[in-house]
């Protein structure tokens, strides 16, 4: 077994769990582990609840595999812990698993969060961009910061493709753990629903919290949109392990902000504000939106701020003005604000312009539910001389209802369509595209349909003429494509370049 970073001292578990169930507390832990996939010699097993129950082969092979103590809720008692303690694997019964897993997991990495200063963004919309931004400005204000979101998991000299948004429990202690013991001081993060819904953020400390908006989406997951707003509520009303409240930072133009904020209020917590609205704490004054960015100034409750940001696009703003309010929630300074927005030249897969030197736009861009299309679109439109062609499906084995809802934004705010494949994961490719099309049709815009996403980037770039702007919406950083259970390696910009003849 590994010595432990953190924990040389032995048996500090005895100081963060109640006594086990017929048996002594292990001389030492080795790790944490609630994946008998993954689980180790020498660990502390937590054994849950997945959405079908227990699955007890799963505690065997944690066994099997030499961990050291078992940790589970008091709800689950049977044969099986018997059969653990058989095994001589002392068993701990707590009444709040969750709540135990982000104790345990916090201590056994030295407690990071409480050391670190972490900015937490939720929403539908905007949380990698905000992310990416808030990191940049954290990173200016001298504050060495990791990212852990969609795109990467950034934790200093270790960058890894994401796995998930949000990943587990025990990863994200343990990255932010690891980050601590490589210097990193600040960390910039995006907690989804199903992160928030699932408890993964339990036993972390957050400075601040910012909500991006609320819009359709993961409606598959949550059983309407009330839950799903309950669920992103949860990084607002939950307190810090030691009582405290982190600042919130709320989008006031979204109706979903505005009911947070009057919440809020009403718990004598004290939001900053940003919008359109002068009544904002942080609102446009002198803001011009082009093809080469978004530059002005912005009102703060520090004084006026100057931008200059090559990201464009409305939507972009409101990503920017969150931000601000996050720095200064964070104290940074205005002329450091500024700096760190102007230093972050874009985000991989949003907005992404590939270049060539045909006269055509080509933007490849994360857009996937019908909010995002349409501020896309929306911001492609002022830009565009030409027609605008918008390659896109929707996802398969995800939310069902944003199809037609997808397809009326793409017919109405485009000229042309070519209607593809997403991911389709298990679901029949061309099923999806049927509960896509009807609505794509009723907009009278012309388009086409050709399930294979190579071939419809081919077909839309082949068609497109001077002027025109290519969107080809969805996948954005994405570099694969999800047929079936596999992974197919598949990369938007690369089919792209190719199909525009750049050499790759
Ligand atoms: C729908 C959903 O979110 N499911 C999550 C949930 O799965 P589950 O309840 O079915 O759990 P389970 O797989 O039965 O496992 C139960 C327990 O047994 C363990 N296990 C499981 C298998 C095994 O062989 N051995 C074993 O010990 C598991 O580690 C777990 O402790 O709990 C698991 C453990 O934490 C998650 O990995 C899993 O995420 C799945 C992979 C997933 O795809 N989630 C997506 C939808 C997601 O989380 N998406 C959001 C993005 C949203 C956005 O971008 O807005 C994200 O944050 O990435
Ligand atoms: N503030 C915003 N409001 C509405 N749409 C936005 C906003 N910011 C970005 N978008 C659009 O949504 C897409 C996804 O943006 P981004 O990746 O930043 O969001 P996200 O919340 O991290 O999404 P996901 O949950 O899928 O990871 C962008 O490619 C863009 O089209
Ligand atoms: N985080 C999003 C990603 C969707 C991306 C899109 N390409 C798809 O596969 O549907 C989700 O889990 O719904
Ligand atoms: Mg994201």
């Amino acid at each position: 077994m590994k010595e432990h970073p953190v924990r040389k001292d032995r048996q500090w578990i005895k100081s963060v769990l109640p006594d086990p169930a017929w048996g002594m507390f292990p001389d030492n832990i080795g790790g944490l582990s609630d994946d008998s996939r993954s689980a180790c010699e020498g660990d502390l097993f937590f054994l849950r609840h997945g959405k079908n129950g227990v699955n007890w082969a799963f505690l065997e092979d944690a066994i099997k595999a030499g961990v050291r103590l078992v940790v589970t809720d008091s709800s689950i008692r049977s044969n099986w812990l018997t059969e653990a303690i058989f095994h001589s694997v002392p068993v701990v019964f707590v009444d709040d698993l969750l709540n135990t897993m982000g104790r345990v997991a916090s201590s056994f990495w030295g407690n990071p969060s409480e050391k670190m200063k972490v900015v937490a963004v939720t929403g539908t919309n905007g949380k990698t961009t905000s992310s990416f931004l808030t990191r940049s400005v954290m990173v200016q204000s001298g504050i060495p910061t990791g990212l852990i979101g969609t795109v990467v998991f950034d934790i200093g000299d270790e960058v890894v493709e994401a796995t998930q948004t949000t990943p587990g429990i025990l990863d994200l202690h343990r990255l932010l753990g690891e980050a601590w013991l490589k210097g990193l001081r600040g960390m910039s993060m995006e907690v989804s629903s199903h992160a928030l819904d699932q408890g993964r953020v339990s036993g972390l400390s957050f400075s601040v919290v910012h909500f991006t908006n609320l819009t359709r989406d993961h409606l598959d997951y949550h059983p309407d949109m009330e839950s799903y707003y309950q669920a992103k509520k949860r990084l607002f009303s939950r307190q810090n392990p030691d009582g405290s409240h982190p600042i919130c930072v709320v989008n006031g133009d979204d109706s979903w902000g505005k009911r947070l904020i009057s919440e809020l209020v009403l718990e004598k917590r004290t939001p900053i504000i940003i919008g359109e609205s002068q009544d904002a704490d942080i609102s446009p004054k002198n803001v011009s939106i082009g093809i080469d960015g978004i530059r002005g100034v912005i009102r703060t409750p520090k004084g006026d701020l100057h931008i200059e940001s090559p990201m464009t696009g409305h939507y972009n703003l409101m990503n920017i003005m969150g931000v601000i309010g996050c720095s200064i929630a964070l104290e940074i300074p205005l002329d450091l604000i500024s700096r760190g927005i102007s230093a972050q030249h874009g985000v991989p897969g949003r907005f992404e312009v590939i270049r060539s030197d045909r006269n055509i736009s080509v933007i490849v861009d994360y857009a996937h539910t019908d909010d995002a299309l349409e501020n896309l679109l929306g911001a492609v439109r002022p830009l565009c001389k030409g027609k605008v062609i918008t390659v896109f499906g929707c996802g398969g084995d995800r939310d069902r209802g944003k199809r037609p809802r997808m397809g009326e934004k793409a017919g109405r705010l485009s000229d042309m369509v070519m209607l593809t494949s997403d991911n389709p994961r298990t679901e029949d490719p061309e099923r999806i595209l049927d509960e896509i099309e009807p609505a794509l049709k009723g907009t009278g815009t012309p388009y086409e349909r050709i399930a294979d996403r190579k071939r419809a980037i081919f077909r839309a770039i082949s068609i497109a003429r001077p002027g025109d702007s290519v969107v080809i919406a969805g996948k954005g950083h994405e570099n694969y494509q999800i047929l079936g259970k596999i992974k197919h390696h598949f990369d938007d910009r690369e089919v792209a370049r190719e199909a525009l003849g750049i050499d790759l």
